[in-house]
């Protein structure tokens, strides 16, 4: 397969981001639209926990690899601009957002992460926040949807590293094999108010792809041409 855009001129974004909401600081939430979206067209997202961010570095390293060619799926880098800035898996506010969502098996108070891939507990607290949907990032990326409609959703996060499809969809399969990720049905554990919680409530096909424990070099290093595949894909 190409890189389309030769390395030198690889720096800058082939398009202009659009806002579609704003985080708790007043950072625009920036997506960037297929350019023909059709029944196919598929969202891409990451960045939903601040501190994975091997998955955008890399995503973004393959868009503009690609170049100016056309987008074929929507792609959203930061779901999670302020934790991205700050460091945190949360938004500024606290709230793990893939705990936030307005799903069905939403749950209040706290909920808990291991503080490195080395920890064997996660006791590590944040807030689902004050209510379903209460965080900006979370109602602007469910009111995007609703806008955009997409046949299916990637998700980005790390690091797991496996592909979570509960249907294994050809996609997941496809996607498992590229990015030489095992497939799975479930990343083991229960996460109310996820973000694949809600999209299973709306019926929207969701996978998600953990990356390893990374770098974002190594991530890009490793994963351009298979992610250039994925901002690609038909299948
Ligand atoms: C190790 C990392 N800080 C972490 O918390 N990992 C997972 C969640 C991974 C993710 O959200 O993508 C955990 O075990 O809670
Ligand atoms: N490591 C991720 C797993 C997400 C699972 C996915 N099925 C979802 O619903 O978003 C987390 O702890 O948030
Ligand atoms: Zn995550």
């Amino acid at each position: 397969m190409r890189p389309f855009q030769s390395r030198p001129l690889r720096g800058r974004l082939p398009f202009a981001a659009r806002p579609y909401g704003e985080s708790v600081l007043g950072a625009p939430l920036l997506y960037f639209p297929a350019a023909a979206a059709t029944e196919a067209t598929g969202l891409i997202i990451a960045g939903t926990h601040g501190d994975e961010t091997a998955s955008v570095v890399a995503l973004s390293c393959a868009l503009r690899s690609l170049g100016e060619h056309p987008l074929r799926h929507h792609l959203v880098l930061a779901v999670n601009p302020d934790g991205c800035q700050l460091g945190l898996r949360s938004n500024a506010n606290g709230v793990d957002l893939n705990r936030n969502f307005p799903s069905n098996n939403w749950q209040p108070g706290e909920t808990v992460y291991r503080w490195t891939s080395h920890t064997a507990e996660r006791d590590v607290t944040l807030s689902t926040g004050k209510m379903a949907g209460s965080e900006p990032e979370t109602q602007a990326l469910c009111q995007l949807i609703h806008q955009l409609e997409p046949a299916w959703v990637v998700s980005f996060h790390e690091p797991l590293a496996c592909i979570e499809d509960e249907t294994a969809s050809p996609l997941a399969a496809w996607l498992a094999a590229e990015l030489e990720l095992p497939l799975v049905e479930s990343v083991g554990y229960a996460t109310p108010g996820s973000f694949g919680s809600w999209c299973r409530d709306i019926s929207l096909p969701c996978i998600t792809a953990e990356l390893p424990a990374i770098s974002a070099d190594a991530a890009t290093d490793s994963y351009l041409q298979a992610l250039m595949s994925l901002l690609e894909y038909h299948p």
